[in-house]
Protein backbone atom coordinates (compact mmCIF):
# COMPACT_ATOMS: atom_id res chain seq x y z
CA UNK A 1 0.00 0.00 0.00
CA UNK A 2 1.46 3.48 -1.21
CA UNK A 3 1.24 5.40 1.89
CA UNK A 4 4.63 6.21 3.40
CA UNK A 5 6.29 9.31 2.81
CA UNK A 6 7.00 10.35 -1.11
CA UNK A 7 6.24 6.62 -1.89
CA UNK A 8 2.71 7.55 -3.68
CA UNK A 9 3.11 6.83 -7.35
CA UNK A 10 -0.67 7.60 -7.50
CA UNK A 11 -2.42 10.23 -4.82
CA UNK A 12 -6.32 11.91 -5.14
CA UNK A 13 -7.36 14.72 -3.01
CA UNK A 14 -10.86 15.75 -1.76
CA UNK A 15 -12.83 17.67 0.51
CA UNK A 16 -14.30 14.63 1.94
CA UNK A 17 -13.22 10.52 1.79
CA UNK A 18 -14.63 7.36 1.71
CA UNK A 19 -15.36 6.74 5.61
CA UNK A 20 -16.33 9.26 8.16
CA UNK A 21 -16.28 8.25 11.85
CA UNK A 22 -18.62 9.14 14.78
CA UNK A 23 -17.85 8.70 18.78
CA UNK A 24 -19.89 7.26 21.07
CA UNK A 25 -20.59 8.10 24.59
CA UNK A 26 -18.14 5.35 25.88
CA UNK A 27 -15.11 6.56 23.23
CA UNK A 28 -15.91 3.85 20.31
CA UNK A 29 -15.17 5.18 16.93
CA UNK A 30 -17.41 4.02 14.09
CA UNK A 31 -16.77 4.23 10.05
CA UNK A 32 -20.03 5.46 8.23
CA UNK A 33 -19.47 5.62 4.36
CA UNK A 34 -19.50 9.06 3.00
CA UNK A 35 -22.69 10.17 1.32
CA UNK A 36 -22.97 12.09 -2.07
CA UNK A 37 -21.59 11.14 -5.91
CA UNK A 38 -18.01 12.30 -5.48
CA UNK A 39 -17.58 9.21 -2.98
CA UNK A 40 -19.68 6.59 -4.68
CA UNK A 41 -16.89 7.62 -8.04
CA UNK A 42 -14.26 7.68 -6.04
CA UNK A 43 -14.88 4.67 -3.91
CA UNK A 44 -15.27 2.04 -6.46
CA UNK A 45 -11.20 2.47 -6.80
CA UNK A 46 -10.78 0.90 -3.71
CA UNK A 47 -7.55 0.37 -2.02
CA UNK A 48 -6.15 -2.30 -4.04
CA UNK A 49 -5.29 0.31 -7.00
CA UNK A 50 -2.88 1.33 -4.71
CA UNK A 51 -3.82 5.15 -4.85
CA UNK A 52 -3.22 7.25 -1.81
CA UNK A 53 -6.85 9.19 -0.95
CA UNK A 54 -6.12 12.70 0.89
CA UNK A 55 -8.98 14.29 2.82
CA UNK A 56 -10.54 16.29 5.25
CA UNK A 57 -11.19 15.27 8.62
CA UNK A 58 -15.01 16.51 8.97
CA UNK A 59 -15.91 16.40 12.72
CA UNK A 60 -14.93 15.39 16.23
CA UNK A 61 -15.36 11.61 15.32
CA UNK A 62 -12.52 11.88 12.44
CA UNK A 63 -10.52 14.42 14.06
CA UNK A 64 -10.15 11.97 17.17
CA UNK A 65 -9.68 8.91 14.48
CA UNK A 66 -6.61 10.63 13.49
CA UNK A 67 -5.49 11.84 16.60
CA UNK A 68 -5.97 8.05 17.49
CA UNK A 69 -3.94 6.43 14.18
CA UNK A 70 -7.70 4.90 13.13
CA UNK A 71 -7.86 5.15 9.39
CA UNK A 72 -8.52 3.19 6.19
CA UNK A 73 -5.76 1.43 4.05
CA UNK A 74 -4.44 4.04 1.68
CA UNK A 75 -6.28 7.25 3.07
CA UNK A 76 -4.88 10.05 4.93
CA UNK A 77 -7.36 11.59 6.98
CA UNK A 78 -6.00 16.13 7.34
CA UNK A 79 -6.64 17.56 10.61
CA UNK A 80 -7.07 21.06 10.03
CA UNK A 81 -8.18 23.24 12.20
CA UNK A 82 -12.40 22.83 12.99
CA UNK A 83 -12.64 26.47 12.61
CA UNK A 84 -10.58 26.69 9.36
CA UNK A 85 -12.63 23.77 7.64
CA UNK A 86 -15.72 25.55 8.75
CA UNK A 87 -15.01 28.94 7.46
CA UNK A 88 -13.26 27.03 3.98
CA UNK A 89 -16.27 24.12 3.64
CA UNK A 90 -19.57 25.97 4.49
CA UNK A 91 -18.63 29.94 3.52
CA UNK A 92 -16.59 29.74 0.39
CA UNK A 93 -17.11 26.06 -0.79
CA UNK A 94 -20.65 25.50 -0.06
CA UNK A 95 -21.99 29.15 0.06
CA UNK A 96 -20.09 31.07 -2.45
CA UNK A 97 -18.53 28.44 -5.07
CA UNK A 98 -21.66 26.18 -4.93
CA UNK A 99 -24.16 28.76 -4.63
CA UNK A 100 -22.43 30.51 -8.36
CA UNK A 101 -22.04 27.52 -10.09
CA UNK A 102 -25.77 25.96 -9.37
CA UNK A 103 -26.97 29.70 -9.52
CA UNK A 104 -29.05 29.02 -6.55
CA UNK A 105 -28.80 32.64 -5.26
CA UNK A 106 -32.09 34.45 -6.02
CA UNK A 107 -33.95 36.72 -3.57
CA UNK A 108 -33.69 36.42 -0.09
CA UNK A 109 -30.87 34.22 -0.82
CA UNK A 110 -28.28 37.04 -1.75
CA UNK A 111 -24.26 37.10 -2.49
CA UNK A 112 -22.72 38.90 0.47
CA UNK A 113 -19.06 39.69 0.01
CA UNK A 114 -18.37 41.24 2.79
CA UNK A 115 -15.45 41.64 5.11
CA UNK A 116 -16.41 38.27 6.76
CA UNK A 117 -17.10 36.76 3.19
CA UNK A 118 -12.87 37.92 2.59
CA UNK A 119 -11.92 36.30 6.38
CA UNK A 120 -13.58 33.24 4.98
CA UNK A 121 -11.52 32.81 2.12
CA UNK A 122 -8.19 33.47 3.90
CA UNK A 123 -9.52 30.03 5.93
CA UNK A 124 -10.20 28.64 1.99
CA UNK A 125 -6.40 29.33 0.63
CA UNK A 126 -5.49 27.61 4.61
CA UNK A 127 -7.34 24.74 3.82
CA UNK A 128 -6.05 24.19 0.08
CA UNK A 129 -2.65 24.76 0.71
CA UNK A 130 -2.45 22.20 3.89
CA UNK A 131 -3.97 20.07 1.29
CA UNK A 132 -1.19 21.01 -1.67
CA UNK A 133 1.74 20.25 1.21
CA UNK A 134 0.34 17.12 2.28
CA UNK A 135 -0.09 15.88 -1.28
CA UNK A 136 3.93 17.18 -1.93
CA UNK A 137 4.90 15.77 0.68
CA UNK A 138 3.09 12.30 0.01
CA UNK A 139 3.85 12.17 -3.43
CA UNK A 140 6.30 10.29 -5.44
CA UNK A 141 8.66 11.42 -7.89
CA UNK A 142 6.60 12.31 -11.44
CA UNK A 143 3.47 11.35 -9.37
CA UNK A 144 -0.18 11.75 -10.76
CA UNK A 145 -2.36 13.50 -8.72
CA UNK A 146 -5.89 14.03 -9.09
CA UNK A 147 -7.55 16.87 -7.40
CA UNK A 148 -11.10 16.85 -6.42
CA UNK A 149 -13.97 19.63 -6.86
CA UNK A 150 -14.68 23.18 -5.48
CA UNK A 151 -13.71 23.26 -2.56
CA UNK A 152 -9.93 22.33 -3.73
CA UNK A 153 -9.49 25.18 -6.85
CA UNK A 154 -6.23 26.51 -5.58
CA UNK A 155 -4.37 23.26 -5.07
CA UNK A 156 -3.38 22.26 -8.37
CA UNK A 157 -1.30 25.94 -8.56
CA UNK A 158 0.18 25.83 -5.28
CA UNK A 159 1.44 21.96 -5.60
CA UNK A 160 2.60 22.74 -9.00
CA UNK A 161 5.01 25.65 -7.45
CA UNK A 162 5.75 22.92 -4.79
CA UNK A 163 6.56 20.07 -7.10
CA UNK A 164 7.13 21.03 -10.71
CA UNK A 165 8.00 17.35 -11.68
CA UNK A 166 4.23 16.03 -10.88
CA UNK A 167 1.18 15.43 -13.11
CA UNK A 168 -1.65 17.52 -11.75
CA UNK A 169 -5.37 17.08 -12.74
CA UNK A 170 -8.30 18.53 -11.26
CA UNK A 171 -12.19 17.41 -11.74
CA UNK A 172 -14.95 19.32 -10.81
CA UNK A 173 -17.93 17.10 -9.82
CA UNK A 174 -20.21 20.21 -10.35
CA UNK A 175 -21.45 22.12 -12.95
CA UNK A 176 -19.47 25.09 -14.32
CA UNK A 177 -21.23 28.48 -13.90
CA UNK A 178 -22.19 30.33 -16.96
CA UNK A 179 -19.78 33.65 -17.28
CA UNK A 180 -22.36 36.29 -15.93
CA UNK A 181 -23.30 34.12 -13.64
CA UNK A 182 -20.13 33.45 -12.40
CA UNK A 183 -18.81 36.96 -12.27
CA UNK A 184 -20.60 38.13 -9.29
CA UNK A 185 -17.96 36.56 -7.28
CA UNK A 186 -15.06 39.83 -6.92
CA UNK A 187 -12.88 39.92 -9.86
CA UNK A 188 -9.61 38.82 -7.97
CA UNK A 189 -11.58 35.77 -6.00
CA UNK A 190 -13.14 34.69 -10.14
CA UNK A 191 -9.31 35.24 -11.17
CA UNK A 192 -8.32 33.14 -8.31
CA UNK A 193 -10.07 30.21 -8.85
CA UNK A 194 -9.41 30.02 -12.54
CA UNK A 195 -5.64 30.07 -12.28
CA UNK A 196 -5.98 27.96 -9.28
CA UNK A 197 -7.59 25.22 -11.35
CA UNK A 198 -5.33 26.34 -14.77
CA UNK A 199 -2.33 25.56 -12.64
CA UNK A 200 -3.40 21.97 -13.41
CA UNK A 201 -2.20 19.89 -16.55
CA UNK A 202 -5.73 18.91 -17.08
CA UNK A 203 -8.98 20.18 -16.43
CA UNK A 204 -11.80 17.83 -16.56
CA UNK A 205 -15.60 18.20 -15.92
CA UNK A 206 -18.76 15.85 -15.89
CA UNK A 207 -20.40 17.37 -19.51
CA UNK A 208 -19.46 19.13 -22.40
CA UNK A 209 -22.02 21.79 -21.34
CA UNK A 210 -19.86 22.21 -17.88
CA UNK A 211 -16.07 22.44 -19.44
CA UNK A 212 -17.21 24.73 -22.74
CA UNK A 213 -18.64 27.49 -19.63
CA UNK A 214 -15.19 26.76 -17.81
CA UNK A 215 -13.53 27.96 -20.68
CA UNK A 216 -16.06 30.33 -21.86
CA UNK A 217 -14.73 31.78 -17.92
CA UNK A 218 -11.35 31.32 -18.39
CA UNK A 219 -11.31 33.70 -21.15
CA UNK A 220 -13.98 36.06 -20.46
CA UNK A 221 -11.86 36.71 -16.93
CA UNK A 222 -8.62 36.12 -17.52
CA UNK A 223 -8.01 36.71 -21.61
CA UNK A 224 -7.81 34.93 -24.93
CA UNK A 225 -4.76 32.75 -24.34
CA UNK A 226 -5.63 31.89 -20.51
CA UNK A 227 -6.39 28.21 -21.11
CA UNK A 228 -3.36 27.64 -23.53
CA UNK A 229 -1.01 25.61 -20.74
CA UNK A 230 -3.80 23.42 -19.58
CA UNK A 231 -5.61 20.32 -21.41
CA UNK A 232 -10.05 20.57 -20.78
CA UNK A 233 -10.85 17.28 -20.77
CA UNK A 234 -14.84 15.21 -20.25
CA UNK A 235 -15.20 12.26 -18.50
CA UNK A 236 -19.21 11.42 -17.73
CA UNK A 237 -18.84 9.28 -14.42
CA UNK A 238 -21.35 6.02 -14.97
CA UNK A 239 -23.27 4.29 -12.35
CA UNK A 240 -21.23 1.15 -10.37
CA UNK A 241 -23.95 -1.99 -11.62
CA UNK A 242 -21.90 -4.68 -10.29
CA UNK A 243 -21.88 -3.20 -6.66
CA UNK A 244 -25.29 -1.71 -6.31
CA UNK A 245 -26.84 -5.05 -8.20
CA UNK A 246 -25.04 -7.20 -5.60
CA UNK A 247 -25.85 -4.36 -2.69
CA UNK A 248 -29.49 -4.38 -3.16
CA UNK A 249 -29.99 -8.01 -2.94
CA UNK A 250 -28.32 -7.89 0.75
CA UNK A 251 -30.50 -9.13 3.60
CA UNK A 252 -31.00 -5.69 4.93
CA UNK A 253 -32.50 -4.43 2.12
CA UNK A 254 -35.15 -7.42 1.54
CA UNK A 255 -35.91 -6.69 4.88
CA UNK A 256 -36.51 -2.52 4.39
CA UNK A 257 -38.25 -3.66 0.99
CA UNK A 258 -40.91 -5.67 3.38
CA UNK A 259 -41.23 -2.49 5.88
CA UNK A 260 -41.42 -0.21 2.99
CA UNK A 261 -44.20 -1.98 1.05
CA UNK A 262 -46.32 -2.17 4.09
CA UNK A 263 -45.92 1.79 4.46
CA UNK A 264 -46.76 2.32 0.13
CA UNK A 265 -49.98 -0.32 0.74
CA UNK A 266 -52.02 -1.86 -1.77
CA UNK A 267 -54.38 0.00 -4.14
CA UNK A 268 -57.95 -0.21 -4.24
CA UNK A 269 -58.39 -3.11 -7.28
CA UNK A 270 -56.02 -4.73 -4.48
CA UNK A 271 -52.89 -4.32 -6.90
CA UNK A 272 -49.60 -2.21 -5.31
CA UNK A 273 -49.53 0.89 -5.27
CA UNK A 274 -47.82 2.80 -7.90
CA UNK A 275 -44.26 4.68 -6.77
CA UNK A 276 -42.41 8.22 -7.35
CA UNK A 277 -39.51 7.18 -5.94
CA UNK A 278 -36.63 10.24 -5.43
CA UNK A 279 -33.58 10.17 -2.76
CA UNK A 280 -31.30 13.24 -2.69
CA UNK A 281 -29.28 14.95 0.11
CA UNK A 282 -31.44 18.07 1.76
CA UNK A 283 -30.03 20.36 -1.38
CA UNK A 284 -31.54 23.25 -2.36
CA UNK A 285 -30.23 22.66 -6.01
CA UNK A 286 -31.92 19.01 -6.24
CA UNK A 287 -35.57 20.96 -6.18
CA UNK A 288 -37.51 18.87 -3.54
CA UNK A 289 -39.95 21.30 -3.07
CA UNK A 290 -41.06 21.58 -6.62
CA UNK A 291 -41.04 17.91 -6.93
CA UNK A 292 -43.49 18.00 -3.89
CA UNK A 293 -45.75 20.39 -5.16
CA UNK A 294 -46.01 19.09 -8.64
CA UNK A 295 -46.99 15.93 -7.11
CA UNK A 296 -49.07 17.35 -5.50
CA UNK A 297 -50.62 19.65 -8.60
CA UNK A 298 -50.79 15.84 -10.12
CA UNK A 299 -53.55 14.52 -7.33
CA UNK A 300 -55.21 17.77 -7.96
CA UNK A 301 -55.17 17.48 -12.07
CA UNK A 302 -55.54 13.72 -12.06
CA UNK A 303 -57.84 12.22 -9.51
CA UNK A 304 -57.28 9.07 -10.80
CA UNK A 305 -54.32 8.74 -9.26
CA UNK A 306 -55.61 9.26 -5.65
CA UNK A 307 -55.00 6.46 -3.71
CA UNK A 308 -52.61 4.59 -6.41
CA UNK A 309 -49.81 6.14 -6.02
CA UNK A 310 -47.12 7.01 -3.23
CA UNK A 311 -44.27 9.52 -3.82
CA UNK A 312 -41.42 7.96 -1.75
CA UNK A 313 -39.38 10.76 -1.02
CA UNK A 314 -35.90 10.36 0.61
CA UNK A 315 -34.22 13.50 1.21
CA UNK A 316 -31.21 12.80 3.55
CA UNK A 317 -28.97 15.18 5.55
CA UNK A 318 -26.12 17.34 4.19
CA UNK A 319 -24.51 20.28 5.35
CA UNK A 320 -26.47 20.97 8.24
CA UNK A 321 -23.79 23.73 9.86
CA UNK A 322 -25.59 26.02 7.26
CA UNK A 323 -28.91 27.60 8.32
CA UNK A 324 -30.71 27.27 4.82
CA UNK A 325 -30.35 23.80 4.35
CA UNK A 326 -31.71 23.45 7.53
CA UNK A 327 -34.19 25.38 6.28
CA UNK A 328 -34.99 23.74 2.80
CA UNK A 329 -34.75 20.48 5.66
CA UNK A 330 -37.93 22.20 7.79
CA UNK A 331 -39.90 22.99 4.27
CA UNK A 332 -39.56 19.98 2.69
CA UNK A 333 -41.08 18.16 5.92
CA UNK A 334 -43.63 20.81 5.81
CA UNK A 335 -45.03 20.45 2.15
CA UNK A 336 -44.78 17.00 2.56
CA UNK A 337 -47.23 16.88 5.52
CA UNK A 338 -49.82 19.66 3.79
CA UNK A 339 -49.78 17.27 1.40
CA UNK A 340 -50.72 14.14 3.17
CA UNK A 341 -53.39 16.35 5.46
CA UNK A 342 -54.88 17.42 2.45
CA UNK A 343 -55.57 14.36 0.42
CA UNK A 344 -54.25 11.17 2.83
CA UNK A 345 -57.05 8.85 3.61
CA UNK A 346 -57.16 6.65 6.50
CA UNK A 347 -55.49 3.91 4.56
CA UNK A 348 -53.33 6.08 1.87
CA UNK A 349 -50.30 8.02 3.09
CA UNK A 350 -49.33 10.06 -0.48
CA UNK A 351 -46.07 11.09 0.67
CA UNK A 352 -43.98 8.51 2.51
CA UNK A 353 -40.52 10.87 4.04
CA UNK A 354 -37.22 10.22 5.39
CA UNK A 355 -35.15 12.63 6.34
CA UNK A 356 -32.23 10.36 7.79
CA UNK A 357 -30.11 8.31 5.82
CA UNK A 358 -30.07 4.93 5.43
CA UNK A 359 -27.99 3.73 2.26
CA UNK A 360 -30.14 0.15 2.64
CA UNK A 361 -33.49 1.58 2.57
CA UNK A 362 -32.88 3.69 -0.22
CA UNK A 363 -31.72 0.85 -2.31
CA UNK A 364 -35.17 -0.76 -1.16
CA UNK A 365 -36.74 2.17 -2.57
CA UNK A 366 -34.49 2.00 -6.12
CA UNK A 367 -35.98 -1.76 -6.31
CA UNK A 368 -39.64 -0.68 -5.75
CA UNK A 369 -39.39 2.18 -8.10
CA UNK A 370 -42.48 2.71 -10.70
CA UNK A 371 -41.15 6.26 -11.76
CA UNK A 372 -37.69 7.57 -10.64
CA UNK A 373 -37.79 11.72 -10.24
CA UNK A 374 -34.87 13.44 -10.73
CA UNK A 375 -35.39 17.08 -11.53
CA UNK A 376 -32.44 19.44 -9.81
CA UNK A 377 -32.26 23.09 -10.79
CA UNK A 378 -28.59 22.21 -11.81
CA UNK A 379 -26.78 19.27 -11.03
CA UNK A 380 -23.05 18.03 -12.47
CA UNK A 381 -24.34 15.08 -13.34
CA UNK A 382 -26.93 13.36 -10.93
CA UNK A 383 -25.77 9.33 -9.93
CA UNK A 384 -29.18 8.53 -8.61
CA UNK A 385 -30.56 8.97 -12.23
CA UNK A 386 -28.23 6.21 -13.20
CA UNK A 387 -28.72 4.51 -10.51
CA UNK A 388 -32.42 3.62 -10.26
CA UNK A 389 -33.28 2.27 -13.77
CA UNK A 390 -30.91 -0.33 -13.09
CA UNK A 391 -32.15 -1.22 -9.84
CA UNK A 392 -35.55 -1.14 -10.20
CA UNK A 393 -37.51 -4.52 -9.95
CA UNK A 394 -40.40 -2.62 -11.80
CA UNK A 395 -38.95 -1.30 -15.21
CA UNK A 396 -39.05 2.00 -13.64
CA UNK A 397 -39.43 5.73 -15.89
CA UNK A 398 -37.06 8.34 -15.38
CA UNK A 399 -38.41 12.27 -15.24
CA UNK A 400 -35.33 13.73 -15.53
CA UNK A 401 -34.32 17.28 -15.33
CA UNK A 402 -33.02 18.96 -18.61
CA UNK A 403 -30.27 20.60 -16.04
CA UNK A 404 -28.68 18.01 -14.75
CA UNK A 405 -25.37 16.83 -16.32
CA UNK A 406 -27.10 13.19 -17.17
CA UNK A 407 -29.28 14.52 -19.21
CA UNK A 408 -26.77 14.76 -21.90
CA UNK A 409 -26.37 10.77 -21.63
CA UNK A 410 -30.07 9.80 -20.70
CA UNK A 411 -32.35 12.67 -22.10
CA UNK A 412 -33.45 10.47 -25.03
CA UNK A 413 -34.87 7.98 -22.92
CA UNK A 414 -36.23 9.93 -20.00
CA UNK A 415 -39.22 12.17 -19.28
CA UNK A 416 -37.85 15.39 -19.56
CA UNK A 417 -38.80 18.06 -17.93
CA UNK A 418 -37.56 21.75 -16.96
CA UNK A 419 -37.21 21.59 -13.44
CA UNK A 420 -39.11 25.04 -12.54
CA UNK A 421 -41.84 24.37 -14.41
CA UNK A 422 -44.39 22.17 -12.15
CA UNK A 423 -47.15 22.02 -14.19
CA UNK A 424 -45.14 20.97 -16.68
CA UNK A 425 -43.58 18.03 -13.91
CA UNK A 426 -46.80 17.51 -13.07
CA UNK A 427 -47.64 16.42 -16.97
CA UNK A 428 -44.36 14.33 -16.69
CA UNK A 429 -45.15 12.23 -13.44
CA UNK A 430 -48.88 11.62 -15.12
CA UNK A 431 -46.83 10.43 -18.60
CA UNK A 432 -44.18 8.69 -16.78
CA UNK A 433 -47.17 6.52 -14.86
CA UNK A 434 -49.15 5.95 -17.47
CA UNK A 435 -46.22 4.73 -19.64
CA UNK A 436 -47.05 1.13 -21.60
CA UNK A 437 -45.03 -1.94 -20.17
CA UNK A 438 -43.32 -2.26 -23.73
CA UNK A 439 -42.01 1.21 -23.68
CA UNK A 440 -40.87 0.75 -20.32
CA UNK A 441 -38.99 -1.97 -20.53
CA UNK A 442 -37.05 -0.75 -23.74
CA UNK A 443 -36.86 2.42 -22.30
CA UNK A 444 -34.58 1.08 -19.14
CA UNK A 445 -32.65 -1.46 -21.49
CA UNK A 446 -31.32 1.89 -22.86
CA UNK A 447 -31.12 3.64 -20.03
CA UNK A 448 -29.45 0.92 -18.02
CA UNK A 449 -26.74 0.85 -21.24
CA UNK A 450 -26.19 4.78 -20.65
CA UNK A 451 -25.84 4.84 -17.22
CA UNK A 452 -23.28 2.45 -16.95
CA UNK A 453 -20.88 3.64 -20.31
CA UNK A 454 -18.53 4.62 -17.50
CA UNK A 455 -18.29 2.84 -14.83
CA UNK A 456 -16.21 4.36 -11.69
CA UNK A 457 -13.15 2.41 -11.87
CA UNK A 458 -12.86 3.17 -16.00
CA UNK A 459 -13.59 6.50 -15.19
CA UNK A 460 -10.68 7.28 -12.70
CA UNK A 461 -8.48 5.08 -15.23
CA UNK A 462 -8.95 7.09 -17.97
CA UNK A 463 -7.99 10.56 -16.57
CA UNK A 464 -4.93 9.08 -15.32
CA UNK A 465 -4.43 7.26 -18.43
CA UNK A 466 -5.30 11.39 -20.17
CA UNK A 467 -2.75 12.49 -17.59
CA UNK A 468 -0.01 10.74 -17.89
CA UNK A 469 -0.23 11.11 -21.85
CA UNK A 470 3.11 12.80 -22.97
O1 LIG B 1 -19.57 16.23 0.66
P1 LIG B 1 -20.93 16.85 0.82
O2 LIG B 1 -20.87 18.32 1.12
O3 LIG B 1 -21.79 16.07 1.76
O4 LIG B 1 -21.68 16.73 -0.58
C1 LIG B 1 -21.73 15.52 -1.31
C2 LIG B 1 -21.10 15.68 -2.69
O5 LIG B 1 -21.93 16.58 -3.43
C3 LIG B 1 -21.46 16.96 -4.72
O6 LIG B 1 -21.51 15.81 -5.58
C4 LIG B 1 -21.32 15.94 -6.98
O7 LIG B 1 -20.64 14.80 -7.46
C5 LIG B 1 -21.38 13.76 -8.08
C6 LIG B 1 -20.39 12.74 -8.67
O8 LIG B 1 -19.61 13.27 -9.68
C7 LIG B 1 -22.31 14.33 -9.15
O9 LIG B 1 -23.07 13.26 -9.74
C8 LIG B 1 -23.26 15.33 -8.51
O10 LIG B 1 -24.06 15.92 -9.52
C9 LIG B 1 -22.50 16.42 -7.78
O11 LIG B 1 -23.45 17.18 -7.00
C10 LIG B 1 -20.07 17.55 -4.60
O12 LIG B 1 -19.61 17.96 -5.89
C11 LIG B 1 -19.12 16.60 -3.91
O13 LIG B 1 -17.85 17.22 -3.72
C12 LIG B 1 -19.69 16.24 -2.55
O14 LIG B 1 -18.87 15.28 -1.89
O1 LIG C 1 -28.72 6.81 1.61
C1 LIG C 1 -28.02 7.04 0.63
C2 LIG C 1 -28.59 7.13 -0.64
C3 LIG C 1 -27.79 7.39 -1.74
N1 LIG C 1 -26.46 7.53 -1.59
C4 LIG C 1 -25.58 7.75 -2.76
O2 LIG C 1 -25.32 9.13 -2.90
C5 LIG C 1 -24.99 9.38 -4.25
C6 LIG C 1 -25.65 10.69 -4.67
O3 LIG C 1 -24.96 11.14 -5.79
P1 LIG C 1 -25.56 12.17 -6.82
O4 LIG C 1 -24.58 12.29 -7.90
O5 LIG C 1 -26.93 11.78 -7.25
O6 LIG C 1 -25.70 13.55 -6.02
P2 LIG C 1 -24.75 14.31 -4.96
O7 LIG C 1 -25.32 13.99 -3.61
O8 LIG C 1 -23.37 13.84 -5.13
O9 LIG C 1 -24.93 15.75 -5.31
C7 LIG C 1 -25.45 8.21 -5.09
O10 LIG C 1 -24.35 7.52 -5.63
C8 LIG C 1 -26.21 7.35 -4.08
O11 LIG C 1 -26.07 5.98 -4.29
C9 LIG C 1 -25.88 7.49 -0.35
O12 LIG C 1 -24.66 7.65 -0.23
N2 LIG C 1 -26.68 7.23 0.73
Amino acid sequence: MASTHAEAQVLVASNRGPVSYTQDDSGGLTAKRGGGGLVSGLSAIGPDAGALWVCSALGDGDREAVRRGVGEPGVRMLDIPADVHHAAYNGVANSALWFVHHMLYQTPLEPVFDAEFRAQWTAYETYNRSFAEALAQEAADGAAVLVQDYHLTLVPRMLRELRPDLRIGHFSHTPWAPVDYFRMLPDDIAAKVLNGILGADRAAFLTRRWADAFTACCHAVLGPDATSGTRIGVHGLGADADFLRARAHEADVDERIVALREQIGTAPDGTPRRTIVRVDRTELSKNIVRGLLAYRQLLDDRPEWRERVVHVAFAYPSRQDLAVYREYTAEVQRVAAEINERYGTPGWTPVVLHVKDDFARSLAAYRLADVALVNPIRDGMNLVAKEVPLVSDRGCVLVLSREAGAFEELGDDAVVVNPYDIGGTAGALHEALSMGAEERTERTKRLTAAATALPPARWFLDQLGELRAP
